[in-house]
């Protein structure tokens, strides 16, 4: 186990007095990064690190987290850091874990699919929460590993199986989606890109992935309904661009791996969302990929309020435009089958 210093830079006892009032007013939260030393573990434990909100950083890989704690760990904010290396520590990084964030596992390549990943992942993500539903079976688990689709319904069935399946707690992290839309759509729109958000529902891979710019809101009162001035061509690229993604990204790398920046940025942002509606901050909503009922579906990515217990209500769709309801229909098979494979893989 490495124990990083928790590092005091200030010599003010003006800043210092400040510091512990802040620390006494914000409530203890022990994040735990399981995969912390990969690709996309790394820029991520850095950006929680950064995030005044969690009070321990708890630090875990099958191998090199020493370096990652030690590295981390001299940054001068509040949380102390922990890296824990191997499974015989598993069940320290996990102990007291408030919430759990989960990339580990192995990226695409050029040329696969999220699902080709399903034989190591799937395995990965099922030791990981059986320890969770041992040592730390009511925290939070943001589910990043892939194919989410996949993972998020072996992660539920794990926790039934320990009778500690809490589906309020259970996060498929679907958030870069949402980042890509606002993005793509921004550049397109020609709008300020901080002031656009664009719901994603469905799933996590290809088709499943399905923008709602129909629903495109923007805090600049000056664009009511933005995306009118889009024709239906482009918002079907638009679309299509953002359920391309991941391979985009993918494609760019050129066998190097998947996302990891942009993952890390939008891990970071569901966290801190998480956080938020732990520490009973209202009205946080985010996308998500969650057990829900707004479809047939058993798992489905939509808006979710967020509360002191994990979701606190999956909203409903809103209205879709016609493209979107058969954005919808067309995508519930592959996600049936997705969400079928991962039960079925816990399960035998
Ligand atoms: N949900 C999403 O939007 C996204 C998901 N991903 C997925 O995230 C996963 C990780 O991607 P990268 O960080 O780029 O991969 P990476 O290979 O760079 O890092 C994965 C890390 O997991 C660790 N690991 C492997 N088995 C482990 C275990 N049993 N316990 C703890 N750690 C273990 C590895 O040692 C490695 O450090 C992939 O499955 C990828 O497809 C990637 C981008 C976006
Ligand atoms: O595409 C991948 O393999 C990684 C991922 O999920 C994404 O970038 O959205």
């Amino acid at each position: 186990m490495f124990r990083s210093v928790l590092v005091r830079s200030s010599s003010s006892a003006k800043q210092s007095l400040l510091r512990r009032s802040f620390s006494s007013s914000v409530p203890e939260r022990k994040v735990a990064i399981l995969g912390a030393a990969g690709g996309i573990g790394q820029p991520l434990a850095l950006l929680m690190k950064l995030n005044p909100l969690v009070s321990s950083l708890s630090l875990f890989d099958i191998a090199n987290t020493p370096g990652v704690a030690a590295d981390v760990g001299h940054i001068n904010t509040r949380s102390e850091v922990v890296g824990y290396m191997g499974d015989d520590e598993l069940a320290k990084a996990l102990e007291g874990a408030d919430l759990v964030i989960i990339p580990a596992g192995v990226p695409r390549k050029p040329g696969m699919t999220r699902d080709d990943l399903f034989n190591i992942n799937a395995g990965i993500v099922k030791n990981l929460c059986s320890a969770i539903a041992k040592y730390c079976p009511h925290a939070l688990v943001n589910m990043i590993s892939n194919p989410v689709n996949s993972t998020v319904p072996i992660a539920a069935e794990i926790f039934k199986k320990a009778g500690m399946y809490d589906e309020k707690k259970l996060f498929g992290v679907t958030t870069l989606d949402v980042v890509r839309a606002k993005t793509f759509y921004a550049g397109k729109a020609n709008v300020p890109v901080a002031e656009v958000n664009v719901p994603v529902i469905g799933g996590h891979a290809g088709v499943t992935i399905l923008p709602l710019f129909s629903q495109v809101t923007s805090l600049a009162q000056t664009v009511a309904t933005p995306q009118a001035n889009l024709s239906a061509d482009v918002l079907t690229a638009l679309t299509k661009r953002t359920q391309d993604g991941g391979t985009e990204v993918v494609e760019a790398k050129a066998g190097k791996g998947s996302a990891t920046l942009s993952m890390a940025y939008a891990g970071a942002l569901f966290a801190d969302a998480c956080l938020k509606g732990l520490n009973g901050v209202p009205d946080v909503v985010e996308c998500s990929y969650v057990q829900s009922t707004i479809t047939e579906l058993p798992f489905f990515a939509s808006k979710v309020r967020l509360g002191k217990n994990g979701v606190e209500e999956v909203l409903d769709l809103g209205p879709l435009s016609d493209f979107e309801k058969q954005g919808l229909e067309a995508l519930k098979p592959e996600l049936k089958s997705s969400i079928e494979k991962g039960v079925k893989f816990a399960n035998q």
